[in-house]
């Protein structure tokens, strides 16, 4: 970005910088006409948008060698490094290469299965065999290692049939006598009531959390005042602790300091088995299901194509089938895979911010859903989302500009060619982005995992647990439609959380009928003094907080920062000079404000 600004001429730099938003269409179109004239500007963005010349697609060379080091490390033992060499060399084998007679990713499957084995996790080692069988359902060794976990697991009628299928494929006698011996070390299955079905089998929702229910009595409407805009309030009593709002998100995007360490789709923190996605090097999943809603279905095997299997009894060939189908991931959905026109290998969703990698999640969507059109001048009006673009800071104004024509132009060449990269679009990027940092929430998640306890990106914890004991990480940043129309009040009477991907709100006290309803945004009295809450809420959000705390004198705004009287009898405080003309102006306000603000009612 810092070599694109320096293109531009010191006058268009100072239009831009101080644009309003109806400047947009002007200063858009100059922009875009000096970048297409320069040489520097086509060379900069085709790094970014050309797969041929990003490093996000796969490499067979790199995997392969990483496999090399993985099965070094493996052999002398060192199973945690043979591990990260695995994944990784997973993350970049493409679909259809081969090592030896073998697919590689099949192989790459199996040899980190034997590591998670040895490593005592059988159930991500079980995972990784149907991996690999999955590809190839005629690995033996794979069909031999699962039986071994299946004996160990106790799901013995599934470890008898896994050794059954391995023996039919083996060819040498020596290795069939094995076998047999094998499977006469299987305890007697025959007698074991719980073992009629194979419990490790993969699910269709695994690692993905359901959200609760909205109590049936929880009625809520938009309104609109004049100093908030529209926002939420409640149209019964609702008691303390009650789960008002549930919400699946309408785009997502995972933090980038959490990429290697949750899933890129429901933001879980990912096991040691990962899924890599199919196309490109960059995202990794919790499950096949996670990988399938985010990027796209898997291919297919074809399944006993050379009739290796049809002499082996019913119940065996039924068993093959159940372990190798892919069909248990299909599933119907509604959902537009958010990853998919990211997945082509060019570098743009891996170095543009997070910000704008949204930004084109949600400009993919509303074009595949139909909806947006090739210019983008109706996204405004599809979204309803409020922004506040000429309150941001000059620097913000350049940067959102210059955002708004790499992302589009990206987005043109790399998968989406209809999108056409013109003034209007490049307006309606801009608005976009500004929308999405007023509006968009961060999903936070606590460090250790097992989601016992939830917080707010503020960090308000949901539970009564002590602040201190506890570590939350923002994992990633969503837009929630109707999510997004709670205001803030540095006193709120909501709270959020997040399952997986979704988000939930509950109250923290007792609403009464026709109050609003208003969560943090960061601050809060009692934690920060009113300066700071005020001036946290203008440079983060741009807007002049209006809210209960702010307009009412608190004990704690004037204690948090004052100094003690050196009498320990007395209870009184010397104020920071900052604070008191702070606190003298909200008695301004408090006087001089309307009694009764008047309230437009949508229809939610
Ligand atoms: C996430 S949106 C909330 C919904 C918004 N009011 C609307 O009409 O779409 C955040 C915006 O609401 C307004 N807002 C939220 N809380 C506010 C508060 N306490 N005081 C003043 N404005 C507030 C600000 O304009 C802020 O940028």
């Amino acid at each position: 970005m810092e070599k694109l600004k320096s293109l531009i001429p010191e006058d268009l730099l100072q239009t831009v910088k101080s644009s309003s938003v109806d400047d947009l269409l002007s200063t858009s179109s100059s922009l875009l006409r000096l970048f297409l004239g320069l040489p520097q500007f086509h060379q900069a963005v085709s790094e970014l948008a050309n797969p041929e010349l990003g490093c996000c697609g796969k490499n067979e060379e790199t995997s392969l060698d990483l496999k090399r080091r993985g099965n070094h490390c493996f052999r002398s033992r060192d199973f945690d490094e043979a591990l990260r060499l695995y994944s990784k060399a997973l993350r970049v084998a493409p679909l259809d290469a081969i090592d030896g007679d073998k697919s590689l990713l099949a192989s790459l499957f199996l040899n980190r299965a034997n590591v998670l084995h040895n490593l005592g996790l059988l159930k991500e080692s079980l995972r990784d065999c149907h991996r690999a069988l999955r590809i190839d359902p005629y690995y033996a060794k794979a069909w031999y290692r699962r039986g071994k976990l299946n004996t160990l697991l106790g799901n013995y009628k599934d470890a008898f049939r896994d050794i059954t299928v391995s023996m039919s494929l083996e060819s040498s006698l020596v290795g069939k006598k094995q076998l047999q011996n094998e499977l006469k070390a299987i305890p007697d299955y025959q007698n074991n009531q719980t073992l009629e079905h194979d419990e490790y089998r993969p699910s269709n929702d695994a690692g993905v959390d359901h959200l609760p229910s909205v109590q049936m009595e929880v009625k809520l409407r938009c309104v609109s005042t004049k100093e908030k805009g529209r926002g939420m309030v409640s149209e019964c009593d609702i008691e303390e602790a009650s789960v008002i709002h549930v919400e699946e998100p309408f785009s997502v995007v995972i933090s980038k300091s959490c990429r290697e360490t949750h899933c890129h789709f429901c933001l879980n923190e990912l096991p040691a088995d990962t899924v890599p996605c199919p196309s490109c090097s960059i995202p990794v999943y919790c499950s096949e299901s996670c990988q399938i809603q985010s990027g796209g279905m898997l291919s297919t095997n074809e399944m006993d194509k050379h009739h290796i299997f049809q002499k082996l009894p019913d119940d065996i060939v039924e068993h093959i089938k159940g372990v190798t189908s892919a069909d248990i991931y299909y599933f119907a959905t509604d959902l537009i895979q958010e990853h998919q026109h990211e997945c082509r290998g060019a570098n743009w969703p891996a170095v543009l911010p997070s910000d704008a990698v949204l930004a084109g999640r949600i400009i993919m969507k509303l074009i595949n859903q139909g909806k947006a059109a090739t210019d983008l001048s109706n996204l405004q009006e599809i979204l309803e989302l409020s922004h506040t673009y000429s309150k941001m800071n000059p620097e913000n104004k350049l940067e959102l500009h210059l955002l708004s024509i790499v992302l589009i132009w990206c987005l043109s060449k790399s998968s989406c060619p209809n999108l056409s990269v013109c003034e209007a679009s490049v307006t309606q990027t801009i608005i976009l982005l500004s929308q999405i940092k007023v509006n968009s929430i961060a999903v936070a998640r606590m460090k250790s995992s097992g989601d016992s306890f939830k917080c707010l990106p503020s960090g308000n914890i949901s539970t009564k647990e002590p602040i201190q004991s506890l570590e939350q990480i923002r994992v990633g940043q969503a837009l929630y439609k109707t999510g997004s129309l709670f205001n803030h009040s540095c006193k709120p009477n909501i709270h959020l959380y997040f399952l997986s991907r979704g988000l939930i709100m509950q109250t923290t006290e007792f609403v009464p009928t026709g109050c609003p309803l208003e969560l943090s945004y960061g601050p809060e009295v009692g934690k920060w003094d009113c300066k700071n809450r005020i001036r946290f809420l203008e440079e983060e959000y741009f807007f002049h907080c209006r809210c209960r705390g702010c307009a009412q004198i608190n004990i704690s705004d004037l204690v948090i920062n004052g100094y003690g009287c050196v009498n320990t009898n007395c209870t009184g405080v010397v104020l920071d000079s900052n604070v008191a003309t702070c606190e003298s102006e909200k008695l301004n306000h408090f006087f001089t404000a309307p009694r009764n603000v008047d309230q437009q009612v949508q229809v939610f």
